[in-house]
């Protein structure tokens, strides 16, 4: 068995940080800014990185020797680096610990650092060292469900389900959770085609409803969207696990039931108005705009602005 990593070797290894360089271009889970992959450090290749808050990250992962590392030898290696840390004026330690590698997690709580969140396979710890009440911000804070309000203008009938999973079956719109990365529009459309085999396209997003300390949601906040979409197949073929019931019912008879969800009546109502009046007085449209810092592109929606105002030409 080859030995432990010693206390000396590992202070040695955690406390050595490194600054961005010009070649900075990484940007890590953290938030981590500005990184530069540095040289190896003998058996043990600390990554540790300088964002540009002036916190540092430390993934344990890139540690050649964490296998062979005890909690003990881990526990002190990283008080002495905190310390170091809190001498050079860092705002604070980003720690990414493998869940292989669980055994660290309450050696660094016991200096102080607290849970940011974790992901399948990994949690990230952190200790503020700056000024004052940490200024870290916190992991995701809301859930996302979306539903879709498939509704067919040429019979006004509009598609509901009702969940098997529900003490009390009420009507409601065919919906689910958002997956990471999934656009809302997608999200209606994927769930709408799951819950009722029904195929549609997205139109507009008609109502947004957040609902904290939501039970359904692991006690976290929850960001309930419901869009209008527009069918383009007719014949239902329901989820046995999801749905109890599921039919093309009247808006008007939706809007009028006592057996809906409030949320549901609400936006009944309201498509009702949509297919009297126009649905322009309705619809939150949907623009896809580029980022300015990071090339990346988003979807912004909002009420329908006419080009003119799109474009400023002749407006004073
Ligand atoms: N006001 C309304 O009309 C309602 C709105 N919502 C909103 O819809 C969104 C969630 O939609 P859902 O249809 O519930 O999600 P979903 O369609 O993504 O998943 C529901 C299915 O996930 C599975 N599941 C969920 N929790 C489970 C557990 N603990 N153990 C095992 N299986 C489990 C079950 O198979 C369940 O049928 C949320 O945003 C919620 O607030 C949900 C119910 C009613
Ligand atoms: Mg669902």
């Amino acid at each position: 068995m080859r030995p432990l990593l010693s206390w000396a070797g590992w202070r040695a290894v955690l406390a050595r940080t490194y600054s961005p360089g010009p070649s900075a271009g990484y940007r890590g889970a953290s938030g981590a800014q500005g990184y530069v992959r540095n040289p190896p450090v003998g058996k043990c290749d600390l990554q540790g990185e300088l964002d540009r808050f002036g916190g540092i990250s430390v993934r344990l992962a890139r540690l050649d020797a964490l296998d062979r590392l005890d909690a003990a030898a881990f526990q002190k290696g990283l008080q002495a680096a905190v310390q170091q840390w809190r001498s050079e004026g860092r705002t604070a330690v980003w720690l990414h610990i493998p869940i292989l590698q669980s055994r660290f997690i309450a050696p660094a709580a016991s200096l102080g650092f607290c849970f940011h969140h974790a992901e399948s396979d990994s949690s990230t710890l952190t200790l503020w060292l700056g000024e004052g009440p940490s200024r870290l911000p916190g992991y995701a804070s809301h859930q996302v469900g979306v539903a879709g309000a498939v509704f067919d203008e040429s019979t006004r009938k509009i598609l509901v389900i009702q969940d098997r999973n529900k003490l009390k079956n009420m009507w409601k719109f065919p919906g689910g959770l958002s997956e990471p990365g999934e656009d809302i529009g997608d999200t209606a459309v994927r769930e709408v085609f799951e819950e009722t085999g029904i195929k549609s396209e997205f139109r507009s997003l008609l109502s947004i409803r957040q609902q904290h300390t939501n039970p359904g949601a692991f006690g976290k906040s929850d960001m309930y969207i419901i869009c209008r979409l527009k069918p383009y197949s007719f014949t239902i073929k329901f989820c046995q696990h999801e749905c109890l019931r599921c039919e093309w019912m009247d808006l008007n008879d939706l809007a009028k039931t006592e057996n809906t969800t409030p949320i549901t009546s609400r936006v009944a109502r309201l498509l009702l108005y949509g297919y009297r009046e126009g649905f322009d007085k309705i619809d939150l449209t949907v623009e896809e705009l580029p980022a300015v810092h990071t090339g990346l592109f988003y979807k912004l929606y909002h009420k329908e602005l006419p080009d003119n105002y799109k474009t400023m030409k002749g407006i004073d």
